[in-house]
């Protein structure tokens, strides 16, 4: 490795990006546009391949070209890359920072070629701003991306960028004012195929990130309800026969509450449908801060939900379920006012199954409809 000629090294570099770019390229196309950020990531490699082949024909075109245009393609593209982090992670993305240090950085990088010709001096600009760049885009990575394998390869290629970079930094100083990047010392090898992996997997580590998102929204599709966000019905019905066969095995009680909203038929008739959806999703975020972290609350079908309470008792769940109807009654000002009523009941020795469990909670139900609904009633006793 240590005999390759740099120069082959950036181009091929620049080569490898463009590929990835016509893989991040596809993605764009076929992945929804709730994935932000790819075409940010898309650009980026290419702007970077124009730097490379620029860096590339350095000698055979003028300075200007290869050496300052060349350095402040690399600079945008790699802004770029760090917009379309931005974007895919939700964050705005900083144009006046990074827009403003290219500007500043132009005219030096044109007086340290062309007025006062020093090749130490352009390296020390140039690396010092690549360091803040994916120092920046590692923090972000780390800050604000999910815990994933991705994520972490992602931030430590960056990483690596800056590892390197600042060992230039450090090596440019006292370094002779002429053009030392094609030098072939093992030195200058070594950090420019460091940078060119470092950039590589930046990219893989980009495409990995948005797959990783596309299957965590994929998943949130399948298993939640995509009017009010609660769990869906076969996503509900999992959850409680994963925790019921937990309860048996550790001797523990599950609560469950069967929730209906009174008289929605009317909310409809009377406010509409649209309205109607209004209401239902604010029941629910208007509930899921009443319950604790391990708590599921899933829409069992129409206007009815169940909430899950895993290691509760009856008495705990009658609080739960009477701190619910109370938020529900005290409603939203700008929706209609709406009442629930809830069935509650708690897991038993010989429940094997739902089926005991879901019994009980829709007789608990009945009962609430029963007895002048907007209440919560409670059966703990197996149907005799
Ligand atoms: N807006 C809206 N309405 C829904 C949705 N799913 C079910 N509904 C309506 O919910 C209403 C349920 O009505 P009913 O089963 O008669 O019950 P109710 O009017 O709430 O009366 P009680 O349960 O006896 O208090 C029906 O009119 C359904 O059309 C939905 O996703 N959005």
């Amino acid at each position: 490795m240590l005999n390759l000629d740099p120069r082959t090294i950036i181009v091929l570099a620049g080569v490898m990006g463009a590929l990835m770019a016509v893989v991040l390229f596809f993605l764009r196309r076929n992945y929804p546009p709730s994935i932000k950020g790819l075409a940010e990531w898309t650009a980026a490699p290419i702007i970077i391949f124009v730097s490379t082949l620029l860096i590339g024909a350095r000698g055979v075109i003028p300075d200007f070209l290869s050496v300052v245009a060349a350095n402040l393609i690399l600079l945008a593209g790699q802004v770029l890359f760090y917009f379309g982090s931005q974007r895919f992670l939700g964050v705005s993305p900083s144009f006046r920072f990074w827009g403003a240090l290219i500007v500043v950085a132009a005219p030096v990088l044109v007086w340290y070629t062309h007025v006062e010709p020093s090749y130490a001096m352009r390296l020390l600009l140039i690396a010092l701003l690549l360091i803040l760049l994916s120092t920046s885009h590692a923090w972000l990575l780390l800050r604000k991306g999910i815990r994933s394998f991705a994520t972490y390869l992602t931030a430590a290629a960056l990483l690596l960028q800056t590892v390197v970079q600042a060992l230039r930094f450090i090596s440019a100083i006292g370094m002779p004012a002429d053009n030392a990047l094609f030098i072939l010392s093992p030195a200058q090898t070594f950090y420019v195929a460091t940078y060119t992996f470092s950039m590589l997997m930046v990219t893989i580590g980009a495409v990995l990130m948005a797959t990783e998102k596309l299957r965590a929204e994929l998943e949130h599709l399948a298993t939640h309800d995509s009017l009010t966000g609660a769990l869906n019905r076969r996503a509900l019905m999992e959850a409680c026969a994963t925790e019921l066969a937990r309860c048996r095995r550790n001797q523990q009680v599950m609560s469950l509450l069967l929730i209906d909203l009174d008289h929605f038929k009317a909310i409809n008739d009377n406010h509409g449908h649209l309205t109607g959806d209004r209401v239902l999703v604010d029941f629910v975020a208007r509930i899921i801060p009443l319950l604790r972290q391990p708590d599921r609350v899933g829409r069992f079908g129409g206007e009815e939900f169940v909430v899950l309470l895993p290691e509760t008792s009856l008495d705990q769940a009658r609080v739960v379920a009477e701190r619910i109807r109370a938020a529900v009654e005290s409603g939203a000002a700008a929706l209609p006012a709406c009442t629930a009523s809830i069935g509650v009941t708690v897991s038993l020795s010989d429940d094997a199954n739902l089926d005991g469990i879901l019994a009980r909670a829709d007789a608990a139900l009945y009962q609430a409809k029963e007895r002048g609904r907007n209440r919560v009633e409670v059966i703990a006793l197996p149907a005799p």
